[in-house]
């Protein structure tokens, strides 16, 4: 039974009280509660006062929750403005009682007067927010590719597209990543900005985690010479008992602008000498990688989870910044008991643009804020979602026209976990 302590104080940290909250964080997230002077200095250049909270019992930071402003691509490419959320951590002396409750409502209040759009995270655990109006909006999945039963030619030199791939140093990543993630972001629904800071962490620059070690990172150019495709891996050193090398290539990230690219960046990976095992990493769940292999049964599909949710703050803008297949109306009864989002809404979409307004005309579907976000970036049925009763149709029929014009011919993506 949830134990409310109003007598525990939330409020945005200030500047001095960050290397605190960051311990705070650690123990929240059940790791060690030291945080070495290289990952303070390596963070602190993201502090944003007003947007770091934390939960004091007297000078104890017993609970965290930041936001930070991101965009994620919506389907047909808008990037729309998002508030994310991470770092969310109530330590265990104080769970239960509420903490968590207090600092989203207040974020999310936050985040609706300065006009973002959604919100978005990435769900330690899957029970935690679907309370607070997130829906799971897109999954990730993961392979293991045996390479010697792929069936593909060992004799491969390089793509034979007229393209080429070169391992390069971090530098290079830092040169041409952002602008090709800039490219991949605009094409796949469900992916979220990135920064410098995530560019110099992941290149090594800045060190937040004293584990990190520097992988290998490989472009692949195209004919013309125009970089559309990057990989990060990471390959262990392991032989077998009668002398053979059995290597597992891990990918960190994949990121390709072109299928031309993401094809000779899979078929480098299981060509690379000694590695008999490729782990793909979290990954589209419609990604090509199995059906590139002569035989798709090499890749074996390890995960599939959810990976980014997202809160729809603002109906009318999240469903006026995509792009609809099809053309059709739809009235919607959108339940929010938060207060944010809720309301009667009609949409108009066609190939030629949307259109969404309040109205007061009979909903054909009802259903909760959390179940139109899951249905935002295209990837959920409505009409497997009546079948749950999550979503009800007032109108027989309405939950297939709903997914007539939410749903898309592939499934958004994020590749980034925040
Ligand atoms: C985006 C991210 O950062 S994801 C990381 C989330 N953090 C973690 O998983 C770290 C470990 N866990 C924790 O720190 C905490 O348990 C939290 C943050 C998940 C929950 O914090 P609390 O302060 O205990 O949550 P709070 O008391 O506000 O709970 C609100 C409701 O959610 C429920 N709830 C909270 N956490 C969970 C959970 N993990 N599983 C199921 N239900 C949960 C509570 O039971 C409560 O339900 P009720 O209103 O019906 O009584």
């Amino acid at each position: 039974m949830t134990k409310a302590r109003p007598d525990i104080d939330i409020r945005p940290i200030t500047e001095p009280e960050f290397p605190e909250w960051l311990r705070a964080v650690k123990v929240g997230f059940v790791q060690q509660p030291v945080v070495p002077e290289t990952e303070i200095e390596a963070r602190r250049p993201r502090f944003e006062p007003g947007r770091y909270l934390g939960a004091f019992d007297g000078a104890r930071c017993v609970a965290t929750f930041r936001s930070f402003s991101q965009e994620v691509t919506a389907v047909g490419g808008s990037p729309v403005p998002a508030n994310a959320v991470t770092a969310v951590t109530v330590t265990a002396t104080h769970r239960r009682r509420g903490l968590l409750t207090r600092m989203m409502s207040r974020d999310l209040a936050a985040a609706k007067k300065r006009g973002d759009v959604v919100a978005t995270l990435i769900a330690a655990e899957y029970p935690i927010y679907g309370r607070y109006g997130f829906g799971p909006a897109t999954s990730a999945a993961e392979w293991t590719v045996d390479v010697p039963r792929t069936g593909l030619d060992p004799s491969w030199s390089g793509p034979d597209d007229g393209g080429r791939i070169d391992i390069v140093d971090p530098e290079d990543i830092r040169k041409f990543g952002p602008e090709l993630h800039d490219r991949v972001r605009r094409a796949t629904p469900g992916t979220v900005s990135r920064n410098d800071w995530w560019w110099q962490i992941n290149t090594g620059v800045l060190q937040i985690d004293p584990k990190w070690t520097e992988p290998f990172f490989a472009l692949y150019r195209a004919a013309d010479g125009d970089v559309e495709g990057l990989v990060a891996y990471e390959v262990d050193d392991k032989w077998g008992d009668a002398n053979q090398p059995q290597d597992t290539a891990t990918v960190r990230g994949l990121l390709a602008a072109t299928p031309a690219a993401e094809r000779a960046l899979w078929r480098y990976l299981c060509s690379i000498d000694w590695v008999t095992q490729v782990k793909s990493g979290p990954r589209a769940p419609d990604d090509l990688l199995p059906l590139l292999l002569p035989d798709p049964r090499a890749a074996r599909l390890t995960t599939v989870t959810d990976w980014l949710w997202v809160r729809i703050l603002d109906v009318v803008r999240a469903l006026e910044s995509r792009t609809y297949e099809g053309t059709g109306s739809l009235v919607l009864e959108v339940v929010d008991r938060a207060g944010l989002a809720g309301g009667r809404y009609r949409l108009e979409a066609s190939a030629q643009g949307a259109s969404c307004t309040p109205t007061a005309e009979s909903a054909e579907l009802t259903l909760d804020i959390a179940e139109l976000s899951r249905l935002w970036l295209g990837d959920e049925s409505a009409v497997r979602l009546a079948a749950l009763g999550r979503v009800r149709e007032e109108r027989a029929g309405a939950a297939r026209v709903a997914d007539a014009l939410l749903r898309t011919s592939r499934r958004p993506w994020c590749p980034d976990m925040f």
